[in-house]
């Protein structure tokens, strides 16, 4: 059952998210490192009021709002009334606040407001842009609670809604391993252990066999006070464990905490495998790639291609080498946009980039990679202050009995990209019969 936005589909083309940050502070100094700490850091509009009455106005005024920090000492309301007008308006707020007052801190966080945060501590304008971006990107990831009383679920899925992830929840483990399986897009999972027919520790483990613990968190929670739960939860493949009852910050901390070390994960994992300027696979991961394809393709036709951006040299000596990396940029798209659902491309090292085809017959190879080479000369590469155009020789080589090979694959595919360069450039070599 959804709650809040709707779950998420991996691959389905995001809507706008509003984007907007309302910053009410009447400390005018403040209010200025904060506004471009976010600005610098998340690239996010932000907008300033210094009464409730200037918020109203820039609130009615446009409805693209993500979130709003507020102080509590405004020139025409008092604590509580600052605190209604937001909760009343259901725009998520972090209240912002110049002394520690537990009473108030308290109070805040029971009526639906994200995070108390003291601007007086040093690290205070850090954490807030820590704060922000988590929240910013929650709104990507999709969250399932499963437990199988209702109120209990209810209240867990109203935590994580509150910040910002698409949330679903469902009542026992069977439900819960059909709605994994089929949305990509879930990577948390927050497990009951007391579930009739599947307990919560008998669902880790399934679930583990479904999405690794680099790609799905798994946070157990229970009320027991069994010492041995949490090693077995762990054991079991969760990532972390909660029990109950727990603060809202207490649940917010743990869930932040296994989001960003999954996100970490992630940038590690892109950093070694993807190239940094064009975001393509590196040459590394395209072989590691193509041979794992190599082995699934059975019989079907398979094909190697190297690919050479012509005269690079005089790109970068005539429009300078942010020009030539633009180049590289627009090559890498084009070439990505022609790569199919299997196939698998990567960008080789300089300007030579690869490919690997499955299934296409040498026909249906040649149509696919001279409509390629067709698109590539024709782009408009915007640079400073004009557009570029560049050409590409292609050599191909498809996998026989001659060529079996990974390696003998590419060694051939590369002497055809040098043919291709001999033969005038802006070509396509290795798999006509003239070849
Ligand atoms: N801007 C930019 N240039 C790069 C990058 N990597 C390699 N290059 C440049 O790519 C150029 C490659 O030139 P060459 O190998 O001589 O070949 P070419 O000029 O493309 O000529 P042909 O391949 O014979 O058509 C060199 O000038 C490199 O400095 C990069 O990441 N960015």
């Amino acid at each position: 059952m959804p709650i809040g936005a709707h779950p998420s589909t991996a691959g389905a083309p995001h809507a706008p998210l509003p984007q907007r940050v309302l910053l009410v502070e009447n400390s005018r100094a403040y209010t200025s490192m904060l506004r471009e700490a976010i600005e610098d850091a998340l690239e996010l509009p932000v907008e300033v009021a210094a009464t409730l009455a200037d918020a109203a106005r820039l609130l009615d005024a446009q409805d693209d709002w993500f979130l709003a920090l507020t102080g509590m000492v405004l020139a025409d309301g008092d604590r509580d009334r600052i605190l209604e007008f937001f909760t009343a308006r259901r725009l998520p707020t972090i209240v912002v606040s110049g002394v520690y007052d537990e009473e108030l801190r308290k109070r805040a966080l029971e009526q639906q407001i994200i995070d108390y945060v003291l601007k007086s501590t040093p690290d205070s304008v850090d954490y807030l842009v820590w704060l922000i971006r988590r929240l910013e990107r929650n709104r990507r990831i999709g969250a399932l609670v499963v437990d199988d009383s209702l109120s209990s679920r209810s209240f867990i899925a109203s935590l994580l809604a509150a910040q910002g992830y698409q949330v679903s929840h469902v009542a026992d483990g069977s439900s819960a391993l059909r709605a994994v399986e089929s949305d990509p897009g879930i990577r948390l999972c927050i497990v009951d252990q007391e579930m009739p027919m599947m307990d919560g520790i008998e669902l880790t483990r399934r679930l583990r066999q479904l999405r690794a613990r680099d790609r799905m968190a798994v946070i157990g929670v229970s009320g027991s006070s069994d010492p041995n739960l949490i090693p077995r939860f762990l054991k079991s493949g969760a990532n972390d464990f909660l029990r109950k009852p727990f603060s809202r910050e207490e649940f917010f901390c743990r869930v932040s905490q296994n989001i960003d070390q999954l996100e970490l994960i992630g940038t590690l994992q892109d950093l070694a495998t993807r190239d940094f300027l064009t975001g393509l696979p590196n040459r590394r991961n395209f072989l590691e790639e193509s041979e794992r394809l190599l082995a699934k393709a059975g019989q079907e036709p398979v094909t190697v291609v190297m690919l050479d951006i012509d005269h690079f040299k005089r790109v970068n000596d005539t429009y300078g080498h942010e020009a030539g990396d633009q180049a590289l940029r627009a090559m890498a798209q084009t070439l990505h946009r022609h790569t199919r659902r299997d196939d698998v491309c990567g960008r080789f090292g300089g300007e030579e980039f690869c490919m690997l085809i499955r299934g296409l017959d040498r026909q249906a190879a040649i149509d696919h990679l001279e409509q390629l080479r067709r698109d590539v000369e024709a782009m408009d590469i915007p640079i400073d202050g004009g557009t570029l155009r560049i050409t590409v020789s292609i050599g191909a080589c498809q996998r026989s009995p001659q060529f079996p090979t990974l390696h003998a694959l590419l060694t051939e595919a590369d002497r055809h990209l040098y043919l291709a360069k001999a033969g005038g450039r802006n070509q396509l070599r290795g798999l006509t019969d003239g070849d």
